[in-house]
C-alpha cells in the first residue's frame, strides 16, 4: 500500500536522511522507533510533502506522490498526524474535524468518528485549545480519519500524553485498522505503545533504518537499547 524507496533528504548541506526503503501494507501497522534528532519527523515530513525529497520514491496504492504537493498526497490517500497534533485551539472541536472535511461533498462529522472517539462528542462545542494532551490527539486522529485515507501516518502520538490515555490511543489505533484495514505508519519512542499496535518494528538512526523485525520475534531488550542513550 506505502511503498517507499531509497529516500534521501537534505537540510541545505545537511543530509538528514540516507536511503529510506520500507514497504507497509494494507491492513497493517507499521512502527519507526528512533531517539529525538533521528530522523523521525523528517521522515514523515517528506511522506506528506511538506519537505521535498532529493531522491528517492513514494507510492501509495501503486500511485507515485513524491512530486505531489501535500495536498494532492491527502487526495491520493495518504492522511497526516503531526508531533505536536497542532489542532486550532481557537475553533471548536467540531469545527477542527471539520477542517478534514474541507473538500468533502458532506461537512457533517461521520457518526463513526464519534463512535470511536466518545469524548469527542462530549466535547463537540468547546474550543480545540481547552482540551487535554490526549483528547487533542483523539481530535488530531479524527480530523485526518475524516479525509478516507488509505495510510494513517502519526508522528509520535503519544509525546506528552498521560500513561492511561496512551493506552486508549492504541486501542483506537486498533480498532480503526480493524474497521477500515488501512494502512498505519506510527513514529515512536515508547516501546510498550509500539508493541500493542505494530505488526512490524523499524529503527531509524542517523536517518538510515537500522533495524527490522515483526512483532512476534521483536526482542525488546534490543530495541530498548537502541532507544536509550
Ligand atoms: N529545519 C532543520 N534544519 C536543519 N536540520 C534539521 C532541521 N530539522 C531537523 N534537522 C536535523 O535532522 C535530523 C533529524 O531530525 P528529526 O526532527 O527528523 O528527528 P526526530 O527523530 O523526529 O526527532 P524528534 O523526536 O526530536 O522530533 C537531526 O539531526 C536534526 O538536527
Amino acid at each position: 500500500m506505502l511503498n517507499v524507496k531509497d529516500v534521501f533528504v537534505a537540510y541545505g548541506q545537511s543530509q538528514a536522511l540516507h536511503g529510506i526503503s520500507f514497504e507497509a501494507n494494507r491492513n497493517e501497522t507499521v512502527a519507526i522507533m528512533g531517539r529525538n534528532g533521528m530522523g523521525k519527523t523528517t521522515l514523515f515530513k517528506s511522506l506528506i510533502g511538506v519537505l521535498p525529497l532529493k531522491s528517492g520514491s513514494i507510492e501509495v496504492a501503486g500511485n507515485a506522490v513524491h512530486k505531489d504537493e501535500s495536498y494532492k498526497r491527502v487526495a491520493k490517500g495518504i492522511a497526516y498526524v503531526p508531533q505536536g497534533r497542532m489542532i486550532f485551539p481557537t475553533l471548536t472541536v467540531e469545527e477542527n474535524i471539520q477542517t478534514g472535511l474541507e473538500n468533502a461533498k458532506v461537512k457533517k462529522v461521520p457518526e463513526e468518528i464519534y463512535a470511536l472517539f466518545p469524548v469527542l462528542w462530549d466535547m463537540r462545542r468547546r474550543k480545540g485549545g481547552n482540551l487535554s494532551g490526549g483528547q487533542q490527539q483523539q481530535l488530531a486522529i479524527a480530523r485526518a480519519l475524516v479525509t478516507d485515507p488509505k495510510v494513517l501516518l502519526l508522528d509520535e502520538p503519544t509525546e506528552g500524553i498521560q500513561p492511561s490515555i496512551i493506552k486508549d490511543i492504541a486501542k483506537a489505533l486498533n480498532e480503526i485498522r480493524k474497521l477500515r484495514e488501512i494502512t498505519i505508519v506510527v513514529s515512536e519512542q515508547v516501546l510498550s505503545f509500539a508493541m500493542d499496535v505494530a505488526d512490524r518494528l523499524f529503527v531509524i538512526e542517523g536517518g538510515r533504518l537500522v533495524h527490522e523485525s515483526t512483532r512476534a520475534e521483536t526482542d525488546t531488550a534490543r530495541i530498548k537499547q537502541f532507544l536509550s542513550v
